[in-house]
């Protein structure tokens, strides 16, 4: 496991902050390009056998990198091609030094040079791109996937925005991307994270310290970031605390069993089910460990809470879109419990989302999580500008909660603007009732009094782990909870 540090993601503008204070430090620019090609083409040579290569360089330093590559390349022995897109003339200081440098021939783009070859170094954009890629450019990028060769991109696919993982216009389709310090949001944002493939880190000599003055407040979720609970070989059931799960009626009790299941194996030492009795009646069939507690309306359930002392409660998986969840969600506030709202716990604010946010500042003391998918954020927020770390930035800060925004590079942002991108699920975990089970371990890391931020990010984390060693096809909900106990230990 590495340091938090290790996992900051710098965007374009904290990278060149990065380059500047290296380079103010006595390391000069030209050492640091060298030493990007160098990484680049240590790659290469560690993963390839030597074949026909071709290098398209662009207008900037990322092109000045490609014609490091293709120095050190040809060097070796590699039959080389060069392209350059953009004006040779043009070429700035260490690029122009690196193309003085080159000493085979710069071509003019054609097709049949991507035919000919069987690798493509990308080197035509990197952290400079600053509008839609079109013209030749497109052309070249077009005609580079089609191709379907081995690509390797300098620092990012080209046309893929290193900040936000948009792409601009078109952009390159790599099988390897090899980017320099620490990865960019873009290599783990979609669609940017489909177009890098294999992303790795190489060190070009930036100094650590640099990071500093920096202060990334953006990291990919990994363990280092959290520490998990662990059982108090003095504690008990009570002091692991218990976690509240609000039950649909009895058509829909599906979808809190599996939140009240993950709750339990996720440590807590209690879990009940409240909610009406016919529901429960239901439960009973298929629990046996998690208790049942009688919660027909928000005054039932506000005694139960106080009977239980909940630590956490979950309220949202099916528990019904309207004003008894609305009760429900104004006593749980006022509970003192640490909160998850997912689903129709969210859903039912669609109309009053300030009510809701109003229900949250209640007492700042308990955290509040929530785990919107895009949907069920849009009802709540609307349509935010921005890439989906800002995205889900903002939204914590409007609500004063810690959102998780779902999908495959699910988003953990807190109203203090720290945020984490997670790269580790399956695209099996899209399966029905994968975000119930998110829920439910959510809970049980709060029932554990770990701190929102924390339990939030670890939840995230650990359900795509558990759908990671699953590992196959077939993977329904229900499979989740028990796999919980294998990532647990991996983890102590
Ligand atoms: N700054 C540094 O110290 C280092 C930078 N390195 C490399 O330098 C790269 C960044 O270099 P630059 O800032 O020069 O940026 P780029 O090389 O990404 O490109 C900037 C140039 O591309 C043009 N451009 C931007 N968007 C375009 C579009 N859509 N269509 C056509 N032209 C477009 C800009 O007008 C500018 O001329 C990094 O990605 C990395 O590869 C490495 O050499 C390591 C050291
Ligand atoms: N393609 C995907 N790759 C990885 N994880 C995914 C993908 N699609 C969905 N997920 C995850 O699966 C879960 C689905 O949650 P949600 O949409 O609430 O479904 P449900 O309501 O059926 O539980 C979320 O944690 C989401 O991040
Ligand atoms: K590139």
């Amino acid at each position: 496991m590495g340091e938090i540090g290790d996992y900051v993601l710098l965007n374009p503008a904290e990278m060149a902050e990065a380059d500047r204070l290296t380079a103010e430090s006595g390391v000069s620019y030209a050492r640091l390009m060298e030493n990007a090609g160098t990484a680049v083409t240590e790659a290469i040579l560690e993963r390839y056998y030597q074949m026909p290569v071709l290098v398209l360089c662009g207008p900037g330093n990322n092109g000045g990198d490609g014609f490091v590559v293709a120095r050190q390349l040809k060097e070796k022995g590699w039959p080389v091609h060069l392209v350059m897109h953009g004006d040779r003339a043009k070429l700035k200081r260490e690029a122009a030094a690196n193309a003085d440098a080159w000493t085979g021939r710069i071509e003019a783009f054609n097709p049949d040079l991507v035919s000919d070859a069987d690798m493509v170094i990308d080197a035509l954009l990197g952290a400079g791109l600053d509008r839609d890629v079109d013209g030749e450019l497109k052309t070249i990028i077009e005609a580079v996937n089609a191709a379907r060769k081995t690509v390797v991109a300098v620092d990012v696919p080209s046309g893929v925005d290193g900040g936000t993982g948009a792409v601009r216009g078109a952009a390159i389709e790599a099988t390897l991307t090899v980017t320099f310090f620490r990865k960019k949001p873009g290599h783990l944002l979609l669609p940017g994270r489909e177009k890098a493939g294999e992303v790795i880190v190489a060190d070009i000599g930036i100094r650590e310290d640099v990071l500093g003055p920096i202060a990334g407040t953006l990291w990919e979720n990994e363990p280092a970031h959290w520490q998990l609970p662990h059982a108090d070989p003095a504690g008990h059931k009570y002091t692991r605390g218990h976690c509240v799960v609000v039950s649909g009626g009895p058509l829909q009790t599906g979808a809190s069993r599996l939140a009240a299941e993950a709750a339990l194996r996720s440590g807590a030492g209690l879990v009940s089910l409240a909610g009406h009795r016919d529901a429960l009646m239901v439960h009973a069939n298929h629990v046996t460990s998690i208790m049942l507690k009688e919660a027909p309306q928000w005054s039932a359930l506000e005694q139960v809470l106080g009977q239980t002392k909940a630590r956490s409660v979950v309220i949202g998986p099916a528990a019904g879109v309207g004003q008894a969840t609305i009760e429900n969600v104004s006593i749980i506030m006022q509970s003192g419990a640490a909160v998850v709202l997912d689903a129709d716990a969210l859903t039912s604010f669609a109309d009053a989302p300030e009510e809701l946010f109003r229900f949250i500042a209640f007492d700042p003391s308990r955290p509040v999580v929530m785990t919107p998918h895009t949907g069920e954020f849009a009802r709540l927020f609307g349509e935010i500008e921005g890439s989906k770390v800002d995205v889900a930035r903002i939204a914590a800060a409007r609500s004063g909660a810690i959102v998780i925004l779902k999908g495959s590079d699910t988003v953990i942002a807190a109203p203090d603007g720290r945020a984490f991108i997670n790269s580790n699920a399956p695209a099996i975990l899209g399966t029905a009732g994968s975000g119930d089970v998110l829920a439910g371990i959510v809970g049980g890391l709060l029932a554990q009094g770990m701190p929102g931020v924390q339990a939030a990010a670890a939840a995230v984390w650990i359900h795509g782990d558990a759908a990671q060693r699953f590992g196959m096809p077939g993977l329904i909900s229900e499979d989740l909870p028990g796999i919980l106990p294998e990532v647990l230990e991996g983890l102590v």
